[in-house]
């Protein structure tokens, strides 16, 4: 963890109680499903993620390497020069950043440069160095469901039970993360919406929040601008409205997970989520909203 020290408080803070998490994603790549391209200048991504922060998001998600189903795998080199001077700037500037990554050593070197959290969408699957290198760091680890990259997860959605069978993966990648030394206090656990999973898998997963949070750990949920939504709100053609118009969809998701107990939730578009998060703190404590 970054020598300051600041690591540990951040780590502590993130995990101490309060209302859900809102992680805002800055994807500084060119092909993001949602917003590709837009944070790729260094300036911009630093401006967006501050921008970000003061919305109210309580950490910023940094990824290099887009996962969209399809999506061309990003080398480790060009992954790294992408993320690494974000990751530094934003920590220096007093963020609490994550990481976004499959890599060991790519989520090494964010953490030496500040990262608190790494968020690695394999569950620690893609790369089999990447558990041991977190439990080195003392970053937060959240581990998601996964079933295989881009190129071959479309073909892995389907389940028995998909609840069931995500509660015993998720529990599986849980027990190699810990047996490589990652504490399980630190692990964060994620349902992995969209990844080897179409839109029936994933609403069968938000219905069951409190399945995957019998597991015994926080819970984040990545449902942002997600294609399920999109088919949600599809028009009369049938055509989905594009990404950044799921954000009140997306928003109403939050809702639902916080109060449903979620820990976090990742998201593009953070002042609405971060107003839904009040809400369903409103919602279930009056007190926890009263101002002063
Ligand atoms: N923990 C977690 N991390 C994630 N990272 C990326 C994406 C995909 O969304 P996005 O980053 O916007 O798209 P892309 O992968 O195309 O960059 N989803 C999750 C998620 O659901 N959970």
């Amino acid at each position: 963890m970054e020598p300051g020290g600041r690591g540990p408080r951040d780590v502590a803070a993130l995990l101490a109680p309060g209302r859900c998490r809102v992680v805002g994603v800055l994807n500084v790549t060119p092909d993001s499903f949602s917003d590709g391209g837009r944070w790729m200048a260094a300036d911009a991504a630093v401006a967006h993620a501050q921008a970000m922060v003061a919305a109210g998001a309580d950490l910023v998600d940094v990824g290099g390497e887009s996962t969209r189903p399809g999506a061309q795998r990003v080398g480790a080199d060009e992954e790294a020069r992408r993320v690494l001077p974000i990751v530094e700037r934003l920590a220096a500037a007093g963020v609490a950043v994550s990481v976004d990554t499959m890599r060991a050593d790519v989520a090494r070197r964010a953490v030496q440069a500040g990262a608190v959290v790494v968020n690695d969408v394999s569950g620690g699957l893609a790369d089999e160095a990447m558990a041991a290198a977190v439990a080195a760091t003392g970053a937060l680890f959240v581990v998601s469901h996964w079933r295989g990259h881009s190129d071959v997860m479309t073909s892995r959605a389907t389940y028995t039970d998909v609840v069931a069978d995500v509660v015993a993966e998720l529990a599986a990648a849980r027990d190699r993360a810990v047996a490589a030394g990652v504490p399980a206090e630190r692990v964060v656990l994620d349902p992995g919406l969209g990844f080897a999973k179409v839109g029936e898998h994933d609403w069968a997963l938000l219905r069951s929040l409190d399945r995957l949070r019998a597991l015994g750990h926080p819970l984040l949920v990545g449902a942002s601008r997600k294609r399920f939504l999109g088919a949600l709100l599809a028009g009369p053609d049938g055509a989905a409205p594009p990404a950044p118009e799921r954000d009140a969809a997306t928003a109403a998701v939050t809702a639902l997970a916080a109060h449903a107990g979620a820990w976090g939730v990742r998201v593009h578009d953070v002042a609405s989520s971060a107003a839904a998060v009040r809400v369903a703190a409103a919602w279930a404590d009056p007190a926890a909203e009263r101002p002063g």
